[in-house]
């Protein structure tokens, strides 16, 4: 397939809504040692409110860099990003962030480090024990209150990272490969609950990803970058029936067509 005819794939959704997050142009250049590197050049994209969008990409194509951009952890070099309307220039409210590595605190338990997300969502303190009850219950970790993440295995961890950004109620997830570590059954279970999650609270996600049948899975479209310098090659609205369940739509044609056509826009740049 034709870098062409894989743009011309491209459908528009939800037009008519004010996007979440909004990519404008944007440049991002780093000076280092080894002179000036273009991370990003030029990038245009619009997240809108509860849509699940995925980013693959080669290696140092500048997914993270976006992400950070996004979160006012490092800056712009032309163009903007727009969250709920508003340029970003510092980190935003309503933005969450999940890694690949989980930023637990090592000292608190389950539950204090959930409740850190429920301290920066500004819910008052008398609510917090209900709050991370159901958030425990929504994780399924009902008998970990008490352990310290030292004590709980890789996907566990992930789970908490999970609930404490849920606690914090972002208008928008940025998750960075965040099963990444994880064990292939793992991860496809994670990505099951994360989708279980999404579909009754149908925030917006920024989900990176390398592994393209992952992001298939999950999203409501999918952003392919080229290699660096990165810029948006491709886009592929993932039509398949929701509720979804990753475990069995990887039997699916269609599924199988998506990951297909990803694979040839991902190629665009290399040959
Ligand atoms: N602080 C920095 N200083 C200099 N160069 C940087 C900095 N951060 C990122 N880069 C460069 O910008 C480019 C994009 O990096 P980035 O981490 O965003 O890529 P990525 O697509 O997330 O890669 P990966 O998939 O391997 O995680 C890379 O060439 C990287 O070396």
């Amino acid at each position: 397939m034709t870098g062409q005819a894989t743009l011309d794939r491209v459908v528009a959704t939800h037009p008519a809504a004010a996007p979440t997050l909004q990519v404008d142009d944007l440049s991002v250049v780093f000076h280092g040692a080894a002179g000036q590197v273009i991370a990003i050049d030029r990038m245009t994209l619009t997240v809108q409110p509860g849509e699940f969008v995925a980013i693959v990409g080669p290696s140092g194509c500048g997914k993270s860099t976006l992400l950070r951009v996004a979160s006012g952890l490092a800056p712009a070099h032309s163009g903007n990003i727009r969250v709920n309307g508003a340029v970003v220039d510092g980190p935003p409210p309503g933005v969450g962030f999940m890694f690949q590595r989980d930023t637990l605190l090592p000292w608190a338990t389950v539950r204090q480090n959930i409740a850190v997300g429920c301290e920066l969502s500004g819910l008052a303190p008398s609510k917090h024990a209900a709050r991370i009850d159901e958030l425990i219950d929504l994780v399924h970790l009902q008998g970990f209150h008490h352990h310290y993440p030292a004590a709980l295995s890789g996907g566990m961890r992930q789970r908490v990272s999970l609930a404490r950004l849920l606690a914090y109620e972002p208008d928008v997830y940025l998750m960075d490969e965040p099963f990444g570590a994880l064990d292939y059954q793992t991860k496809i279970v994670m990505g099951r609950e994360l989708l279980r999650i999404w579909e009754a609270h149908r925030k917006s996600i920024v989900f990176v990803t390398h592994d393209i049948e992952e992001a298939v899975a999950l999203a409501d479209r999918v952003v392919v970058m080229s290699p660096r310098p990165g810029r948006i090659v491709a886009e592929h609205v993932i039509d398949l029936p929701r509720p979804r369940d990753p475990r069995t739509l990887r039997g699916d044609v269609r599924f199988g067509a998506y990951c297909r056509d990803i694979w040839a826009a991902l190629a665009i740049d290399e040959r």
